[in-house]
């Protein structure tokens, strides 16, 4: 999720700052960084590494990497030269990186009070106070079980044919009629509006476009420097959220009058599933407030991961002939049991466990959250090493993802890899997190690729208009050309 890691924006914001913003910045920040080390004074040892620069530690270097899709590499220089846990400076603060299956549990399991989650201010202040990455322990757990309750797969079963109009739409609209398109842009658009249809119940229409221009101008504020002075970037944003807010107010507004008047069904969209939620005593689960902030975090947390799992799967398929083909053999069969008007249903859905593994193995070796920070809130010892308060622990999906005990071969794509999903061990495969705090919205993500992927390959093929097209990571991974491609279809006229 493009916001959930504090690399994510944080990076962001670094790179994008100004060099006077960000010197005066480190002007203020050194002292409060020096006493942060200065009062380390324990008998305890703290993990071996360098610091670097103060503030600056190696974060232009790690960005850098990021940019070049090398961070692996940089990441690997560091443990043969200090080790699985060492310390270094990133995005301003002090760092303990750990990697490991085994540091990937501690970090997803340990209790609340060591470690909490770590978002920077933009985030707070664009998804608003009651969004559920601000919250832990017991308002943690209550919130996300309003999520979990709304995205768990009983419930989403409901929508998987408003789904499948949403995709089928996207390609009549977008992909017939055109030579070339940019993917990368057009899966964004397309799991905009499959979340829009399904969260908001808001279909095609000029509110639905209002809404997408808001959200990618708040989006804009979540990768700048958080100053809110009229004319930035990040005030923009600060407006585009008022305006989501009163949109999102409105429309609880109008699912609750109706709900009460019976002329809805509480299942009609995840909005008014979230409105009937009740307490044992009744009273709403979530207060407004809370609903407007959740919702504006789903919608950042869902929109570009998906996409760009969306969009790495057409490189994929663009280049292994094989994978291909078995996609399309097991797509074609559930498509020839099919009338073509009809709506895939839950059951073909599980019958796709081939593309899925496809998918599986794309986001294995590009994960879309690349690494993970938590911030520490009381010391403690890990591996007999002294993890200070204050400091911060980070680690990356990549290290396990890439580690050949696990995954053989694991710089070959290879859908095989997860065959017998039980054999891969728990926590080394963390592309949606782990813990408490794993990802609610696998189902969504899931179903959204799947009935994606029928309908491209079923009615398309394509080719890269760049065979060699390269990725960074800005810090999500985004393809330098947008992902050009060459389509034709396969059934030129008749389309659903
Ligand atoms: C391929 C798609 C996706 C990927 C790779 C992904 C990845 C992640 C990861 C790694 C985390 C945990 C981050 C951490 O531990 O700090 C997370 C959390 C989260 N994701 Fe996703 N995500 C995806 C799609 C979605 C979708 C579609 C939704 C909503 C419909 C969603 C909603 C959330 C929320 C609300 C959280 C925060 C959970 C909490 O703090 O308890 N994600 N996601």
């Amino acid at each position: 999720m493009e916001n959930i890691s504090g690399l994510v924006t944080l990076a962001q914001i670094v790179v994008t700052m100004s060099p006077t913003i960000f010197f005066s910045m480190l002007l203020f920040l050194l002292p409060l960084y020096l006493l942060l080390i200065a009062c380390r004074k324990s008998s305890k040892k703290l993990p071996p590494g360098s610091l670097g620069f103060p503030i600056i530690g190696q974060t232009f270097s790690f960005l850098s990497a990021m940019r070049k899709n090398r961070a692996e590499e940089w990441l690997q220089d560091k443990i043969r030269k200090y080790g699985p846990i060492s310390k270094m400076s990133l995005l301003g603060a002090p760092t303990v990186f750990v990697c490991g299956q085994a540091a990937n549990k501690f970090i997803y399991t340990c209790d609340d009070s060591l470690l909490a989650n770590q978002q920077p201010s933009s985030i707070r202040r664009l998804c608003g106070e009651r969004n559920i990455l601000e919250m832990s322990g017991h308002e943690h757990k209550r919130v996300r079980g309003a999520l979990v309750s709304i995205l768990k797969p009983e419930v989403l079963k409901q929508y998987v044919g408003k789904m499948d109009e949403e995709v089928r739409k996207h390609f009549k609209i977008h992909w017939h009629g055109k030579k070339k398109v940019l993917a990368m842009p057009l899966m964004k658009t397309l799991t905009f509006n499959v979340m829009s249809s399904l969260i908001f119940g808001i279909e095609q229409s000029a509110k639905r476009e209002i809404l997408v221009e808001l959200f990618k101008q708040l989006l804009k504020g979540v990768l700048s420097v958080p100053i809110n002075f009229p004319f930035t970037c990040f005030n923009r944003s600060l407006q585009a959220r008022e305006k989501i807010r009163t949109i999102v107010m409105d429309l609880i507004h109008e699912k609750r009058a109706a709900m009460e008047d019976q002329i809805t069904s509480p299942r009609q969209d995840l909005i008014t599933t979230l409105l009937s939620l009740r307490n044992a005593d009744f009273s709403a689960a979530l207060s407004d407030e809370e609903i407007v902030d959740n919702v504006i975090l789903i919608m950042i947390a869902g929109y570009d991961t998906t996409s760009i799992l969306l969009s790495f799967l057409i490189n994929i398929l663009a280049n292994n002939p094989s994978v291909y083909a078995s996609v399309l053999q097991e797509q074609e069969e559930i498509a020839g049991s099919k009338v073509s008007e009809d709506l895939l249903t839950w059951d073909d859905l599980q019958r796709m466990r081939y593309t899925w593994r496809v998918a599986t193995e794309s986001l294995r070796m590009t994960p879309p959250v690349f690494s993970f920070f938590r911030k520490v809130l009381k010391d403690f010892e890990y591996e007999g090493y002294l993890i200070p308060k204050g400091w911060q622990v980070a680690w990356a999906a990549c290290m396990t993802h890439m580690d050949e005990c696990v995954f053989p071969n694991p710089s070959d794509f290879d859908p095989g890899h997860f065959d017998k999903q039980a054999s891969v061990p728990p926590y080394s495969f963390v592309a949606f997190g782990g813990g408490a705090r794993i990802c609610p919205g696998y189902e969504f993500a899931r179903l959204e690729t799947l009935i994606t992927i029928h309908y491209l390959v079923n009615r398309f093929t394509w080719k890269l208009c760049h065979p060699n097209t390269s990725f960074s990571r800005d810090p999500l991974p985004i393809f330098k050309d947008g992902l050009e491609i060459e389509i034709e279809p396969k059934i030129p006229t008749k389309v659903n």
